[in-house]
């Protein structure tokens, strides 16, 4: 169901290849997000003068924003080696054991979906992250005992789509955290035009700002849509120019706010079979056939940020604003909203 050119990862080897070719390797390269990057950028000064590892790092935000890029860019300013891992495959303390006593002085451990870790794996990064120190178990019931095993200073960086979901002991633990914002139409034209000059591709003003605009606020989806757009000049023999932009964007169903299919069928779904809501979040994601935490990550944000729904204490409410952009009108009130209040995690 969900749409490659705005899936939240990367789902394949070219288009990973594509994203790695595309990301910038310093502060001074990465566009927008100036309040984090100048935050980012005092913290990794300080520890440079001080001649120790940064502090631990926790990146917020939703999916294709540039967590793991900034990540990156932490190990890459240092010249510090990097690890990348994932919450999913943190699914034993074991696991975090192993590469935690694996790192080398002044690793920069990344940590994506941080929020997915085993809550074993966590309690013992609480005392990695606070003294470089972990304590193994060794043994069963009654005669177990614990050893402990001296770390190597590192940095961890952590990224999250959910940092809600972060126990309290384990965000405390991280001495600053940016929160990543949805990018403007400036800033994606920004990393469009970057993004042209790396792929040696001519991409005229008005042609970088209708790729922007439909781009969700994500320079992931600005990139990918640029793909598009280049194959398609490509394979038509034609320009990289505004009526390419919008004809290969209209083959690949983006439509001019940057909706996709998910988007779409979510408004639908509240408009049409829930009366323009409330619904609940996990009942929503049934009807479309998508994970909550998809809806609530990927699809969600977006929408509200644009205005077309609205998260009240009893569900998901469509605006007036979704109503008129999907060309429909909404219903005619009675005294109550029936039959949609059956799931309670709103
Ligand atoms: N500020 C930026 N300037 C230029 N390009 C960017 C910027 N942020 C992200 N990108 C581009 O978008 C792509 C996706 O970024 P990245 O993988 O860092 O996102 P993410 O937030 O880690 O996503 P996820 O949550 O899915 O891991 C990168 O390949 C990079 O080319």
């Amino acid at each position: 169901m969900t749409d490659p050119l705005t899936a939240p990862t990367p789902e394949s080897e070219a288009e990973l290849a594509f994203e790695g070719a595309l990301r910038p390797r310093s502060l001074a390269e990465f566009v927008g997000q100036q309040k984090a990057r100048g935050q980012l950028q005092l913290l990794l000064r300080a520890a440079e003068l001080q001649a120790r590892t940064p502090d631990h790092i926790l990146l917020a935000g939703p999916p294709g924003l540039g967590k793991t890029t900034l990540a990156m860019i932490v190990a890459h300013e240092g010249a510090r080696p990097l690890r990348m891992s994932s919450g999913p495959a943190i699914q034993h303390a074991g696991d975090l054991a192993a590469l935690l006593s694996s790192l080398v002085p002044g690793e920069v451990l990344f940590i994506d979906e941080i929020h997915r870790m085993a809550r074993s794996a966590e309690e013992m990064l609480y005392l990695a992250m606070e003294d470089f120190r972990i304590d193994i178990m060794v043994g069963k019931g009654a005669g177990a005992t614990s050893i402990p095993l001296d770390l190597a200073p590192f940095t961890l960086v952590g990224a999250t789509t959910r940092s809600g979901l972060l126990p309290n002991p384990l965000r405390d633990r991280f001495g600053f955290t940016a929160h990543l914002e949805f990018y403007d139409d400036a800033e994606l034209d920004e990393v469009l035009a970057r993004a042209a000059r790396l792929l040696g591709l001519e991409l005229p003003a008005d042609a970088r700002i209708e790729i922007a605009s439909r781009s969700r606020g994500t320079p992931r989806i600005a990139n990918r849509l640029l793909r598009r757009v280049r194959d398609y000049a490509l394979v038509h023999g034609r320009p990289a120019d505004r009526e390419s932009v919008r004809a290969a964007l209209e083959l690949y169903d983006v439509d001019p706010l940057g909706l996709d299919r998910l988007d779409r069928a979510v408004l639908d779904a509240i408009l049409s079979r829930f009366d323009g809501g409330p619904v609940g979040l996990s009942t929503l994601a049934v009807s479309v056939g998508e994970e909550p935490e998809t809806v609530e990550s990927v699809v969600e944000p977006f929408l509200v940020r644009i205005g077309m729904i609205s998260r009240t204490p009893r569900g998901r409410v469509a605006t007036p604003r979704a109503w008129e952009h999907r060309g429909m009108r909404p219903p005619v009130r009675g005294a109550a909203v029936a039959g949609t209040l059956f799931d309670d995690d709103v």
